[in-house]
């Protein structure tokens, strides 16, 4: 069980990107949290602190930025990840992940990597933290949420296939995958959103869910089978239900949480519904990790107009499933 007087590891992420200016703006979460990361990297002028133990009390006086140092090789430029900083970027979530587990840290917070920098700057296999964070927790079968914190009813997506292209969904949605999803969505939502029966959307893959196989004959195959046999389980599950009509607030209002077919298709109502509170959690993995919806943003970094209200939402949630576990 994850200990809630302990911090949450924020872990730098790209710090070409808006993360190291997001890190001192995060204290306003209110929760304890450490900064893992180079602090050379911070904005001129924040006042930080080492801090080697982690049981020791937070926060620090005088409102400072508690910093786990781990020094990256080469100098930071905002705006161009630095090849050879790629290698430390990846091992700072490593790190974090170590402390969650041994139970050191009450869970992670992850600011934003720049995918394609870790891949040409250190060859990183995964497309993102999602399945990196998987492969750490010894393959564990995760999903990713994304979760509004500030609308009503909420928006809370998770696709059922995650960084692939497009013209691999239809390949890789198979039965088994979806309903992974729909399980780990489910327990989690009991779990670590306090909601005892949830009631789960399933999206459709095609345009009306294929109107009855005249746009396509996913949902008539097997969709509708594989929803029904859940059902008999007890799972309280509506679907496959076109996409394009069930994020509108009163749809919102008869679902817990949507399972969508791909990345897109899930990402894009909870971005443009609340892009500034959206909160991307991993579920499934044996230790608590939050994430902000949004990315490096390197055509900002640096420039200190970054909008810290995502991490700061998701720095509190991390707070409040290691309070509910
Ligand atoms: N959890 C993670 O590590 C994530 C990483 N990414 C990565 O980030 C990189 C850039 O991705 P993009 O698609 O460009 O998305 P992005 O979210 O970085 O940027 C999209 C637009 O939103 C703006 N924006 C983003 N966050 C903002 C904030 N906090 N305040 C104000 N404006 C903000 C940016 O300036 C840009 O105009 C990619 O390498 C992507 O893979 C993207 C999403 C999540
Ligand atoms: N678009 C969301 C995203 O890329 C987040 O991925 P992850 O790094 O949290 O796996």
């Amino acid at each position: 069980m994850p200990r809630p007087d302990l911090p949450i590891i924020l872990t730098c992420g790209e710090p070409a990107g808006i993360g190291p200016e997001l890190a001192p703006k995060a204290l306003a979460a209110g929760v304890p949290f450490v900064f893992l990361g180079d602090p050379s990297h911070l904005p001129q002028g924040t006042e930080w602190q080492e801090v080697e133990d982690l049981s020791a009390p937070l926060p620090l006086p005088q409102g400072k930025l508690a910093v786990l140092r781990h020094d990256f090789p080469a100098p930071n430029l905002f705006g161009r990840p630095e090849p050879r900083n790629a290698q430390a970027v990846i091992d700072v979530i490593a790190r974090a992940v170590d402390l969650a587990m041994s139970g050191q840290a009450a869970g992670i917070c992850t600011l934003p990597i720049n995918k394609e920098a870790l891949k040409t700057g250190a060859g990183f296999p995964f497309p993102g933290h999602t399945e990196y964070l998987a492969h750490l927790a010894g393959g564990a079968d995760v999903v990713m949420m994304l979760a509004s914190t500030t609308v009503t009813p909420p928006c809370r997506v998770v696709p059922a296939t995650i960084h692939i292209a497009l013209e691999e969904v239809p390949r890789q949605l198979t039965p088994e995958v979806l309903e992974k999803a729909i399980r780990i969505t489910h327990a989690a939502m009991r779990r670590d959103f306090g909601i005892a029966e949830p009631r789960i959307a399933v999206a459709g893959l095609n345009p009306h869910a294929g109107e009855n196989g005249v746009m396509g004959r996913q949902e008539i195959d097997w969709m509708r089978a594989l929803i029904a046999d859940l059902r008999a389980e007890g799972f309280a599950l509506s679907g496959p239900l076109p996409a394009d009509t069930m994020f509108h607030a009163p749809a919102r209002a008869r679902y817990d949480a949507a399972v969508c077919a791909y990345h897109d298709q899930a990402l894009i109502p909870i971005k443009t519904l609340d892009f500034s509170g959206g909160v991307n959690v991993t579920l499934g993995l044996p230790f608590i990790r939050t994430s902000p919806d949004h990315g490096t943003a390197l055509d900002i970094a640096g420039r200190g107009i970054a909008d810290a209200d995502s991490v700061i939402a998701a720095l509190r949630m991390a707070h409040d499933m290691a309070n509910r576990r």
